[in-house]
């Protein structure tokens, strides 16, 4: 036992010290998709960037365009039988207007240096570790919208893999942050035009139907409970004010703690829809996204990982219990034993913000960054090193999903029955 806790140790350190090594390269990797921001699906040039990077680095094996356009795959390894699956996932979608609000250029790097770390070490382990490894990149476009993930999930991408890591920029250190499962919709109304002045009543108002949807949902959440969330835009409203809209679409998120309460909240809001005019169109969005399965195993694995480099994890409730947003990776969670932790960048500037967009180019973000890109790669050594320990991750994996499988049917029924 001491003899692997001195192997593991001398390993970890072997691990820091290749990502030191790497850094100017994983910070040019980083700027260069920070400076050309690119929508979701199309992350082209992202794409290309990183596909080039690991194209460059010995021994991978690259697969570009991997089942989504903007999506690519770097393996590396024996491909021996017997062997664990590490995988790490790089995003790299922008944010309409505000670029890389969202640090996703970070998440890339994060990703792209805990691999090359972990890869650099395996190399020289000579048959040290119990067990063969794989190390698997997949880059993951469209988080922001679309969720490419999911696509990705269909498409059997994530198959074979054993444990799965990402992180997130944040404004604070933190093993998990609430991730709650969302669904995006369309909602469109058509009318009639005609002239708003001279004969206003041969006319039918589109927009006037998107105004009743729109306060019909802002009344709804007097009785929604308190932790879902429906928020939205009128994304076409009219062209002129002297022509009666004969078209208005909205666009709304739909969010509850639970995949199970979507489908409660999707019943209320469609209501809302159709109550506001005989709508005649209400599309919800292609990939639904799914609250997060938490591994505390892993947690605390990163969580001691991240303290030994210094790390400050925040212990604000607040923070811990009420931040909500979604993510595709909770799509992955139930697919494969992963986490997603957030790290601090040298910012106290909030995500979604032109502030953070700042704070993600800024070279002062790159030590936070290769600190999670280390804690990554030595969570990951952890389980690689200890067999039993990658048990206890599955096996906590497989009963959280059996837990949340019966809340789904067994909610979904409690639920549907209530409403
Ligand atoms: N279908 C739209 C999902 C939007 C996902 C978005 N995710 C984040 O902000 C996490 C950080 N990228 C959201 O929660 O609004």
């Amino acid at each position: 036992m001491a003899d692997r806790a001195e192997l593991l140790l001398e390993l970890k350190q072997t691990v820091s010290q290749c990502i030191e090594e790497a850094k100017a390269k994983l910070h040019t990797l980083s700027k260069d998709i920070w400076s050309c921001p690119e929508l979701a699906y199309e992350e082209s040039r992202s794409h290309d960037t990183l596909v080039a990077f690991f194209s460059q680095e010995e021994g991978w094996k690259v697969d570009s365009h991997f089942k989504l356009h903007t999506a690519f795959r770097a393996t590396w390894g024996a491909g021996v039988s017997e062997q664990v699956n590490v995988g790490f996932l790089c995003e790299y979608d922008a944010l309409p207007e505000i670029g890389h609000a969202c640090g996703h250029n970070l998440i890339a790097e994060v990703g792209a240096a805990a691999a090359l770390g972990l890869k650099a070490v395996l190399e020289n382990t000579h048959g040290k570790l119990p067990v063969q490894v794989y190390v698997t990149v997949l880059g993951t476009p469209a988080e922001e919208d679309g969720g490419g993930k999911i696509d990705m999930l269909s498409e059997g991408a994530f198959e074979g893999l054993d444990v799965v890591f990402m992180a997130h920029p944040s404004k604070e250190d933190a093993m998990y942050l609430p991730c709650v499962a969302e669904h995006d919709v369309t909602i469109k109304y058509h009318g009639k035009a005609s002239h708003a002045s001279a004969y206003p009543w041969e006319g039918i108002n589109a927009l006037d139907a998107a105004v009743l949807c729109y306060n019909n949902l802002s009344v709804l959440r007097q009785q929604m409970k308190p932790d879902w969330r429906v928020h939205g835009i009128i994304k076409h409203g009219g062209v002129k004010p002297n022509i009666i809209p004969a078209y208005a679409e909205l666009e709304y998120y739909l969010r509850t703690p639970s995949r199970a309460e979507l489908h409660v909240l999707k019943a209320k809001a469609e209501m809302c829809f159709r109550s506001a005019a005989v709508a005649t169109g209400c599309e919800f969005a292609r990939n639904k996204y799914d609250n997060m399965l938490r591994n505390a195993v892993l947690e605390k694995l990163y969580e001691t990982n991240g303290k030994a480099l210094g790390m400050d994890f925040t212990t604000d409730e607040d923070v811990l219990k009420n931040e909500s947003g979604s993510t595709d990776f909770g799509n992955v969670t139930f697919a494969v034993p992963g986490i997603h932790p957030y790290f601090y960048i040298g910012s106290n500037a909030l995500n979604h913000t032109e502030e953070y967009t700042v704070a993600a180019g800024d070279d002062r973000a790159q030590f936070f960054t290769l600190r999670t890109a280390k804690a990554l790669a030595m969570t990951a050594l952890d389980v690689l090193l200890n067999p039993e320990l990658l048990q206890r991750v599955k096996q906590e994996f497989t009963e959280a999903k059996l837990k949340e499988d019966r809340t789904l049917t067994g909610e979904h029924t409690e639920l549907s029955d209530k409403h």
